[in-house]
């Protein structure tokens, strides 16, 4: 089957680097940086949200023009913004174990897309994936279903498994009809229980069971 993730907050802590990117930006605005609990609340519907989030936090009136350049000052830093995400433990075994297993792998995210290929391949990810959506490469962001269903069609349609770790990520998946498996790890705000979810998990050594459960009720449906 496919297995479609959702990037920041559920493979990679990439809060540490859009941190130091605000930081730069703050800093030439004389206000102080982003905490790192800040950050990680103000990630999850792409950067123009979080850019909003961040002028509104630090006191900046957000006219459109004032947006649109401390955006396009946080898009020019953002995708040499690398160095410091990790994974969060067992996703590189996981995607050994998946791809071995033979489902294809899809990465959905609202990270632009210069930020989102910079991160790809400095973790070594580009190969995993036979399907990339990522912000601004189609007209519509999570939690619209667009994004998701386009990555399914890219990677040949079929029954899907998405994996997330956020309000946006379970309201995408609600709208596109296609069953989720909640990271809990990430940076969600709202308890789980709040969130639409087929399964939870909070450690990617569970995967591997989830997809299987996933099949079966997949072959169970039909
Ligand atoms: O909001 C972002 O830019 C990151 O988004 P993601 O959680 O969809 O990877
Ligand atoms: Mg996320």
């Amino acid at each position: 089957m496919n297995i479609v993730f959702d990037l920041d907050g559920t493979l990679i802590d990439s809060a540490p680097d859009i941190q130091a990117v605000s930081a730069s930006i703050l800093q030439k605005l004389g206000k102080p940086p982003l905490t790192l609990e800040e950050v990680r609340s103000f990630v999850g519907e792409g950067a123009k949200v979080l850019v909003s989030r961040m002028m509104a936090a630090r006191g900046i009136e957000e006219t459109p023009d004032a947006h649109a350049k401390i955006y396009g000052d946080f898009l020019a830093e953002y995708q040499f913004a690398v160095d410091k995400a990790v994974f969060y433990p067992g996703v590189v075994d996981a995607f050994a174990v998946l791809k071995a297993s033979g489902h294809k792998l899809g990465l959905c995210t609202n990270k632009p897309q210069e930020p989102a290929r910079a991160v790809l391949r400095h973790m070594g990810m580009e190969p995993v994936f036979d399907a990339v959506i990522s912000g601004g490469m189609i007209d519509s962001h999570k939690p619209e279903p667009d994004m998701l269903l386009r990555t399914i069609e890219d990677l040949g349609g079929g029954a899907t498994l998405y994996v997330g770790d956020s309000e946006t990520d379970a309201e995408t998946a609600r709208r596109a009809g296609v069953p989720f498996a909640l990271y809990t790890e990430g940076y969600r705000k709202s308890p789980v229980e709040d969130l639409p979810h087929d399964w939870l998990f909070d450690h990617f050594d569970r995967l591997q069971e989830i997809v299987k459960e996933a099949q079966a009720r997949q072959t169970a449906a039909q």
